[in-house]
């Protein structure tokens, strides 16, 4: 069987430079679902022209939206780039100057062009589950997302908060509290397997 082999990490976004190439119906998806997960994600957007959406979405969340063509000089202290635009050679030209300087870059929609794809995101609280198919089938991450939105309560939270209230009464050394932590938890898990806590 093939293997999903991306690694996934959470990103502290607030804390990093973000620039969307392209104002159009794909960056406004890309932004949605970004600041839908991370709502003071730092971004900012170059093009020539925005569609509606995109202007009230942006605006909503205090995003600037600088006017004009794609230039290098935008990658300046970028941390991560998402270019969108409908010109193939310019999505591209973005790809391969992100690569020259060593900056995250997503070509949306475009897998060979991308250093990450967005996933499928499930917030409850605390909590935070991300989905990935590879970048084989978008529509599998959209679904996912849905199914464990509705199944995981919204109280799981309570149960992170609770835990993490827990720990801090807890004496004694690391290993001490490791072990009550997974004595306290592992009712949660019906089957342990033989190699995990
Ligand atoms: C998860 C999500 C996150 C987000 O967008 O933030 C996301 N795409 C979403 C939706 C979606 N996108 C598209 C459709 C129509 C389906 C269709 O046409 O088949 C739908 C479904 C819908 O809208 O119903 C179009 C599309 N997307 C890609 C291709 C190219 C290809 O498949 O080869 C094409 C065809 C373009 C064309 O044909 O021209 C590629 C990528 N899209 C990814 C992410 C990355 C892989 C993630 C993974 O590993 O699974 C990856 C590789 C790169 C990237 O963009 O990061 C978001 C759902 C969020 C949610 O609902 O929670
Ligand atoms: N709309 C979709 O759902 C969808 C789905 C899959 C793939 N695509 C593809 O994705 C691409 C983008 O689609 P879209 O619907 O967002 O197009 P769009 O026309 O809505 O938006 C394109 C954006 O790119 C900007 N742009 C053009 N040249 C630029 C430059 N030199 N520098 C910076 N920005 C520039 C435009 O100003 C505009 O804001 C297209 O190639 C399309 O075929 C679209």
């Amino acid at each position: 069987m093939e293997r999903n082999e991306l690694y996934p990490v959470f990103l502290k976004v607030n804390n990093l430079n973000i620039l969307i190439v392209g104002g159009g119906y794909v960056a406004e998806e890309k932004l949605s679902f970004l600041l839908k997960s991370s709502p003071n994600a730092t971004v900012e957007m170059i093009a020539p022209l925005y569609r509606e959406g995109t202007v009230a979405l942006a605006q909503k969340h205090g995003i600037t939206m600088m006017k004009g063509k794609y230039k290098r000089k935008y990658l300046k202290k970028r941390h991560i780039v998402i270019a969108t635009t409908d010109v193939p050679e310019i999505n591209e030209k973005v790809f391969s100057d992100c690569r020259k300087r060593a900056i995250l870059v997503n070509v949306a929609d475009n897998p060979p062009l991308c250093d990450f794809y967005m996933g499928g995101i499930v917030t409850k609280g605390n909590l935070k589950l991300a989905i990935s198919t590879n970048g084989k089938s978008p529509t599998t991450a959209k679904r996912l997302r849905q199914f464990f939105e509705e199944i995981i309560p919204d109280n799981i939270d309570d149960l992170v908060k609770n835990l993490n209230s827990f720990r801090k009464t807890l004496k004694g050394d690391f290993q001490e509290k490791v072990e009550t932590m997974n004595e306290v938890t592992k009712g949660l898990i019906s089957k342990r397997s033989s190699h995990e806590n």
